[in-house]
């Protein structure tokens, strides 16, 4: 495998800035998730690397060699698309042959036989070798299409949201095996989603793109607990960080300057109100998830969602008060406050 450089790259479309002065680097045998909204040039990203867009300016270096120029297929990239491109008229052993076939390979049939079945077991796939494409449902499908990926070992993986058509189950079983595989290969993989918890549980670093630009890059911890503005703060949590104006809640000490307090589940201290206490708040209603429950509040005309422990003896309409707890601050600008 091999590390991946990005300088500067931009690419436009029409008045567009896809993506705009990228600067990305990501090592050898690293996990790195770009996590971004519809629109933010992620997949526009990714088809930079694999040679799929010619960048306007800038450049792509795979394992320290620049690849302005490089066909895709003197790239040495391995794409796995939203949507399995299977080919239908072929078995799955056939699907997952058919990358290490090419005569510029030659390789014997016993190591890509050997390849194959590895690879089938790994995808947990192996009991379907035999099958036709066709005759699979859609996880065995995207499993093929991840596997016939990690046949090859190009020096990086690129995958755009490759879970984001299966069922939330499958999505979450495939989610597991995918980190452990990455790991097994020691391989380098930049994956593309929308989906938070993709991002927090597979990626050693995750990118948040806003606008075809890099907000900030760091562990999932980092992003969580430390966002460098309001824009990466409100990408990850669930629920989503509760925004609110200094002075609505009480709280130890607020910065000078700050315009807006970020206020997850963990921030917010919750309490009954007994006794006559009138309490800053009150239960507008509450959406039972189970395990937990989401508690929506009502605080001087703001809305506040918060998880709570199902066995909180509150309902709606109650009053309970609200204090903050070392919450996260941001300025007029949207970037942090120290
Ligand atoms: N071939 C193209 N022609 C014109 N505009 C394009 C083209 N490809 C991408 N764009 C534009 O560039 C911007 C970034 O697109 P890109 O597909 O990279 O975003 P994304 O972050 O992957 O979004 P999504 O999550 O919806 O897939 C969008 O505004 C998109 O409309």
């Amino acid at each position: 495998m091999a590390e991946v450089t990005l300088k500067g790259v931009t690419r436009s479309f029409g008045d567009k800035r896809a993506v705009d002065s990228l600067d990305l680097h990501i090592a050898d045998g690293e996990f790195v998730v770009l996590l971004g909204p519809t629109g933010a040039g992620k997949t526009t990203t990714l088809r930079l690397i694999a040679g799929l867009e010619k960048p306007d300016a800038g450049t792509v270096e795979i394992g320290g060699r620049p690849m302005n120029g490089a066909s895709p297929a003197g790239r040495d990239v391995a794409f796995v698309f939203q949507q399995y491109s299977l080919y239908p008229h072929l078995t799955v052993y056939e699907n997952l042959a058919f990358p290490l076939r090419s005569p510029a390979r030659r390789m014997d049939k016993a190591t890509l036989d050997a390849r194959v079945r590895q690879v089938a077991k790994m995808v947990r796939i192996d009991h379907k070798l035999e099958n036709r494409s066709t005759r699979l449902s859609g996880g065995e499908m995207q499993r093929v299409a991840i596997g016939r990926a990690l046949v090859r070992r190009p020096s990086i993986y690129l995958m755009d949201e490759p879970l984001s058509s299966l069922d939330a189950k499958l999505r979450g079983e495939l989610r597991l095996e995918l980190k452990r595989i990455q790991k097994e290969l020691g391989a380098t993989l930049l994956y593309v989603t929308h989906d938070q918890i993709e991002a927090m549980t597979m990626a050693d670093r995750i990118g948040i793109l806003a606008e075809g630009k890099l907000v900030q890059i760091g562990t999932p911890r980092e992003i969580y607990a430390n966002p460098a503005n309001l824009h990466v703060a409100a990408r990850l949590g669930q629920p989503h960080i509760n925004l609110v104006p200094p002075g609505l809640l009480p709280d130890a000490a607020t910065p000078a300057g700050t315009r807006t307090v970020g206020a997850r589940t963990e921030h917010l201290e919750i309490a009954r109100t007994e006794g006559g206490v009138a309490g800053n708040a009150e239960v507008d209603w509450i959406e039972h998830l189970g395990d937990q429950n989401h508690l929506h509040i009502k605080v001087g005309g703001h809305k506040l969602v918060t998880l709570a422990d199902p066995d909180l003896p509150v309902e709606a309409g109650d009053r309970i008060s609200v204090r903050l707890r070392q919450p996260l601050y941001f300025g007029s600008d949207g970037q942090r406050l120290a």
